[in-house]
């Protein structure tokens, strides 16, 4: 008979995007435990312990502030946390490989390995072992050899995959009320037991019939389905939107159609400028690798094209506004609106923003950014890459941030939309137009604007997914 453990301490390895809202929600919604996020950073710990909080997240600021010294912390003190928890989280960053066996594809096991360890050299009782990082399947059993191997003689570990499926910008949103909440554990008493432990916590505001369990690898490799599968309808999408531009239909129409078939369901269909975000480019390539690695070439290519679909549209969408502005952008000045992956975050991570200002370098363009939650230094990080752009000093010259929008607006040749932010739908494009270059090109990447009210004020407007103003001129039947 194993006993079933009621869980008291939280550890959380990784103050991050998912360690941070993830234990600041089971703090809110669990006052009877006491969570703990640890980090080797000692700078995001400062940041989660101050009023300027490390990540932008709707929502998230109240609930840290409501919970943080009560039964929430923060802090650099990795073993003690360890010591006292009865629950260890794994929430480090796996990022892509990026030398090496799997360079460009494979998840580098590095962190998760670092912490693995430390938990084995400084745990003095039994730990159940939550998996919340995004990893590739059986990571969980190198796991267990590590502690085993590493553990003083006796104690015991259970390891649990808990995979985390919040999305950014909506993360406290997808905390309070998941979909699903995925348990993944090894199909013995023990590991049971273990599961019961995580299901009790989120049983506390999360219904018990959306806690789901599985075998430990199923929950692993259901991660990477999920955004392998999120992934590919973004790119099916994005495809549908090269043959409507050329042909004259409108993919919002078309996904509009398509997504009433219940069996297909209308979320995840806007087509845009390319997937971005920290998750999907990484994911899928780990996928990818994992299916060479088991052998299997053909399902390696079938999920690798949907990565190389989302290439093809961030290159497509840059060369239209290339050919749209007769074919020079030389000397011209193009202001992006939108600098983040997606609305309401202020997270750049694989950011089709930055792939399409470095296309537009190329051209010569000078470029304006204008995004309300990047900050400027995040920019000049993403827009220098040692060995193409390592000088800031020199970035500057063809690149400037502004605060305001209609400031970056000023004297431009063209808008380029990037990010779906609210706000600029709002905008008042009459006087944006006014104060700038003619003919004024409005490139909307996201599909946010009224193109018929911007081509009123005077405006030539080229939007993804809908022929511009050269409708099916190469396209003849
Ligand atoms: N960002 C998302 O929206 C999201 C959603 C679901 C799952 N995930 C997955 O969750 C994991 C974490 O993602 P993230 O976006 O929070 O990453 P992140 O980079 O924001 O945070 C990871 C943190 O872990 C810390 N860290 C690394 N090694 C450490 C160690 N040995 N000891 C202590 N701290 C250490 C880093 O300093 C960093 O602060 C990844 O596997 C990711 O794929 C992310
Ligand atoms: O119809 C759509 C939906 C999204 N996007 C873009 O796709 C990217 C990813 O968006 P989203 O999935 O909303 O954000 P993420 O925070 O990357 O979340 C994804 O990746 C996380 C990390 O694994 C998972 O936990 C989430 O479930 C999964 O949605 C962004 O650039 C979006 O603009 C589109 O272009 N069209």
């Amino acid at each position: 008979m194993v006993e079933q453990v009621h869980v008291k301490k939280i550890c959380c390895i990784g103050a991050g995007y998912v360690g941070g809202p993830t234990m600041t929600v089971i703090a809110e919604k669990c006052p009877h435990i006491t969570v703990t996020i640890v980090d080797v950073n000692p700078h995001r710990i400062a940041a989660w312990n101050s009023d300027d909080l490390p990540i932008y997240e709707p929502g998230l600021e109240d609930i840290v502030k409501a919970h943080r010294g009560t039964n929430l912390f923060f802090s650099t003190d990795i073993d003690k946390a360890i010591i006292e928890a009865d629950m260890i989280f794994v929430s480090v960053n796996t990022p892509t490989k990026t030398q090496g066996l799997g360079k460009g594809f494979a998840a580098d096991l590095k962190y998760v390995e670092a912490c693995t360890r430390r938990i084995a050299a400084v745990a003095q009782s039994h730990k159940i072992v939550v998996e919340k990082s995004t990893v590739p399947c059986r990571t969980a059993s190198s796991m267990r050899y590590i502690l085993e191997a590493n553990a003083r003689p006796g104690l015991r570990f259970d390891i649990l995959s808990s995979p985390e499926f919040l999305a950014e910008g909506s993360a406290i949103r997808d905390l309070h009320d998941p979909d699903r909440v995925l348990i993944g554990n090894l199909d013995t008493p023990e590991g049971h037991a273990a599961a019961q432990a995580l299901v009790e916590v989120y049983a506390n505001w999360v219904d018990r019939s959306k806690v789901v369990t599985t075998g430990l690898w199923s929950s692993e490799l259901s991660k990477l389905a999920a955004n392998a599968f999120l992934a590919q309808r973004i790119s099916s999408i994005n495809a549908m939107s090269a043959i409507c531009e050329a042909t004259g239909a409108d993919v919002d129409e078309v996904a509009h159609a398509v997504g009433l078939d219940t069996r297909i369901g209308s979320k995840f269909l806007k087509a845009s400028i390319g997937f971005g975000g920290s998750c999907f480019q990484k994911d899928l390539s780990n996928l990818v690798y994992l299916c060479h690695s088991l052998h299997l070439p053909e399902v390696a290519t079938y999920w690798k094209s949907v990565l190389d679909m989302n290439d093809f549209q961030k290159r497509r969408f840059a060369q239209r506004v290339v050919a749209s502005m007769f074919s020079t952008l030389t000397d011209k000045k193009i202001t992006l609106f939108g600098f983040a992956f997606k609305n309401n975050t202020g997270d750049t991570r694989e950011s089709p923003a930055i792939t399409v200002a470095k296309y537009f370098r190329e051209e010569r363009a000078n470029i304006t950014i204008y995004d309300p939650k990047v900050p400027d230094r995040q920019v000049w990080l993403d827009l220098t890459e040692p060995g193409v752009v390592d000088d800031e000093i020199e970035l500057r010259k063809t690149v400037s941030i502004k605060h305001d929008a209609y400031e970056a607006a000023e004297g431009a040749d063209a808008i380029v939309i990037c990010t779906d932010w609210e706000e600029f739908k709002n905008l008042d494009y009459e006087r944006i137009y006014k104060g700038m270059g003619k003919p004024a090109f409005v490139f909307d990447g996201r599909l946010i604007l009224d193109e018929k009210a911007l081509k009123k004020i005077g405006f030539r407007v080229e939007t993804i997914g809908r022929s511009g103003d050269n409708v099916g001129q190469e396209y003849r039947f």
